[in-house]
Order: structure tokens, then sequence, then C-alpha cells
């Protein structure tokens, strides 16, 4: 069952117009993502904020965005890029000021993308590598901010996003650390490998990545903190109570907005 989106906020023209008849999944879910992070960068970003930013495929739409903003506001804010991708575009784009240290700052708000949220805004990440820096980022922001497309909503992680959950190792752990996971929570931790060479991936903090393929639904908050005591774990994709509000883009054009459950 999918779950509730918590309210729906109508469109302006503006984001109307990014529709182009989408043939496809592929398609609409890239519209989706423009929807999202145009949604979140209009509604949480303003003038003279230090601003975290995500990776991957749907942030990209949020730097565009902010950098069209940036240009055409003449806003004056700071991002704090969570990945060499994102740090190049916003170099590229050259009208985001960038830092890649976080030591001079109070984070306002931080946006990112995820590969799954369930309807307590537990998150997935790290599909490409850069969750550890995403979680630091995320951790030291007043605000986190999530934007997806509607094909990463989910009921109960697990029932969308596949390949199970990445887990950042120190190198020479990766052995004891999977045989510790698959022992103590079931499942098999795969070492993640690279598609275009030999061996495995080696993500910006040069580790390795673990994906863990769990076989049932866990307490996430207490598996998290399991983990992250196992020696030679550094970060653990999954994202729990962090998030306050997640924007899907959805196929029907219309941006969901949901937050935290109130318990
Ligand atoms: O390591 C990567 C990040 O956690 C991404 O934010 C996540 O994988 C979602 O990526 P995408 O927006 O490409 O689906």
């Amino acid at each position: 069952m999918r779950p509730v989106i918590f309210s729906q906020i109508s469109l302006d023209l503006k984001h109307t117009r990014l529709f182009r008849s989408p043939s496809n999944t592929d398609d609409m879910a890239e519209e989706a993502k423009k929807l999202a992070g145009y949604a979140a960068v209009d509604n949480h970003v303003q003038n003279n904020q230090v601003v975290g930013v995500g990776s991957g495929s749907t942030i990209v739409y949020a730097v565009d965005r902010l950098a069209e903003r940036v240009r055409q506001e003449k806003l004056n804010i700071v991002c704090v890029p969570t990945s060499f991708q994102v740090s190049v575009r916003m170099c590229l784009l050259s009208a985001v000021l960038c830092s890649s240290s976080l030591t001079p700052y109070q984070l306002d708000v931080a946006i990112d993308g995820a590969d799954e949220v369930d309807a307590a805004l537990t998150l997935i990440k790290g599909g490409g590598g850069c969750l550890t820096q995403e979680k630091i980022v995320a951790s030291c922001a007043k605000h986190f901010i999530v934007i997806a497309d509607f094909r990463k909503d989910s009921s109960a992680l697990g029932q969308q996003w596949k390949k199970g959950v990445p887990i950042e190792v120190i190198p020479m752990a990766y052995v004891p650390v999977s045989r510790t996971i698959a022992k103590r929570f079931g499942g098999e931790a795969v070492l993640r490998m690279a598609v275009s060479k030999a061996g495995p991936v080696v993500t910006d903090n040069s580790n390795f990545i673990l994906d863990w393929k769990f076989e049932h639904i866990h307490n996430w908050k207490e598996v998290n903190i399991a983990i992250k005591m196992i020696p030679g774990v550094v970060e653990t994709g999954l994202f729990v109570g962090m998030a306050e509000r997640v924007y899907f883009g959805m196929e029907d054009g219309n941006v969901g907005v949901r937050d935290p459950p109130v318990n």
C-alpha cells in the first residue's frame, strides 16, 4: 500500500511549464526531480543563507535553480557541497559561492536527494556513495529538506530501492564488517564494484561501500546505531529522524509534501 501524501501543493505557471508531455516513466521521473528540486529551493532558500547541497541526479535541478535565483535575485548565499560531483557543477555554474569546509558555518538549510523515503521520513541514501558527507552536512543544518521523484516513495524501506542500505567502510575492514552484518542482522552485505574499472567503488573519502541487502523490516534507529558500532564502519546510508520535509515530484505534475508523522 502506498503511503498517504500528507498534502499537495499546486504549482505556479513557472513550474507547470517544465512539463513537456513526458513520454515514459524515465522522462516523467526526470521532470518530477526538477519539480521537487525547484520547490525545495523556492520554499527554503533565502538571501544571506548558508546552504548544504547534496549529491545525485535530483540535486542537480536544485543547484540549477539556486544558480538561477542567485543571478536573478542577486542572492548572497554560500553553498557547502557534499561531493566532488556537485562542487564541479556549482563551479561550472559559477554563480554560487562554495565552501568545502564546514568549520566557519552554521548551515541554515541542507537540501538533498534520497534513494528511498518511508512513511516516517526514514531515508536510504548513498546510491552515489556520498552518504558520509551528506549525513555530516545534514546534521549541521537547521533544516534538512529532501527532494525525490515519485519512484522513491515507499511505505516501508526496501519496497522501492532494491539495492540495499549503503554502508561506507574502511577498506581493510570490508570483509569482517560484511560478515558481522550478515550474522547479526541477516541478509547479505555486498562490496560495491565499479562499473568501468576492475575493482571496488572508491568513495570521495577513499573508502569502500557495502550494500546491505536486508531481508526484512528492522527497527532502523536501533540497526543504524548497531551497525555504526562495528569497527571499520564509517557511516550508514540510513537517515533516521533527520528529514524535516520531503518534496516528491509526482507523475501528474504536482509536488507532494510529506512532513514527519505526529506521534
Ligand atoms: O550518494 C548519493 C546520494 O545519497 C543521493 O542523494 C541519492 O543516491 C539519490 O540520488 P538520485 O537523486 O540520483 O536518485
